[in-house]
């Protein structure tokens, strides 16, 4: 089975991913990770030499990639993936989709204790700016990432919540 997380940067993707991999044998793939090794630069990288709409073909170019070569992984996958393209049906149909909903304000918090600089649309930001970026962000996103089949709305987010969830 595919299992892909979805949700903000920040709400836990990649932590709960490795986790939840490790413990059911699965591989893990972190989708902006294998971007980064796929291209040999960092997001960043991408970002500023070829903006956000590049950036945007590559990634869906990868889960496609990944969806036609995996039968049974976790794929953390970036913050902004289901929100392009038809990436929420792919997703949908190739597998299990998880959105973990984790507040602004947590998310802010996470966040303000970690590198901003990786992640491009965050880079340079006061924490003020932070708060209402997300906000607004996730007030956007979120029709899409509620398309998701599964949703983990209550903290603390845990590989025992997410397994209870899914249909192994
Ligand atoms: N359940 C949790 N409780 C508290 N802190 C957490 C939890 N999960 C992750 N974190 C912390 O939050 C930060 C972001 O987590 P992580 O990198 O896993 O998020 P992500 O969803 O993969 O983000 P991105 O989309 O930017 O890759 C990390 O510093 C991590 O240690
Ligand atoms: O939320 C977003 O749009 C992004 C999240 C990251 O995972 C990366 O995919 C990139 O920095 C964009
Ligand atoms: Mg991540």
């Amino acid at each position: 089975m595919l299992i892909f997380l979805l949700g903000m940067m920040g709400s836990g993707k990649t932590t709960l991913g490795k986790e939840l991999a490790e413990k059911l044998g699965y591989t893990f793939l972190d989708l902006d990770a294998v971007i980064e090794q796929k291209e040999n630069r960092t997001i960043a990288e991408i970002f500023a030499a070829e903006g956000q709409e590049r950036f945007r073909a590559l990634e869906r170019e990868t889960l496609q990639t990944i969806v036609t070569n995996y039968k049974q992984a976790i794929v953390a996958t970036g913050g902004g993936t289901p929100c392009f393209f038809d990436n929420m049906a792919l997703m949908n149909t190739s597998g299990e989709t998880v959105f973990l909903d984790v507040s602004v304000k947590d998310i802010a918090q996470r966040l303000s204790q970690s590198d901003l600089s990786t992640r491009p649309l965050l880079a340079g930001k006061t924490q003020s700016e932070l708060i209402s970026f997300l906000g607004k962000t996730l007030s956007e996103r979120r029709r899409f990432y509620e398309q998701a089949r599964h949703i983990v709305a209550s903290p603390p987010y845990t590989i025992n919540a997410l397994l209870a969830l899914l249909p192994l």
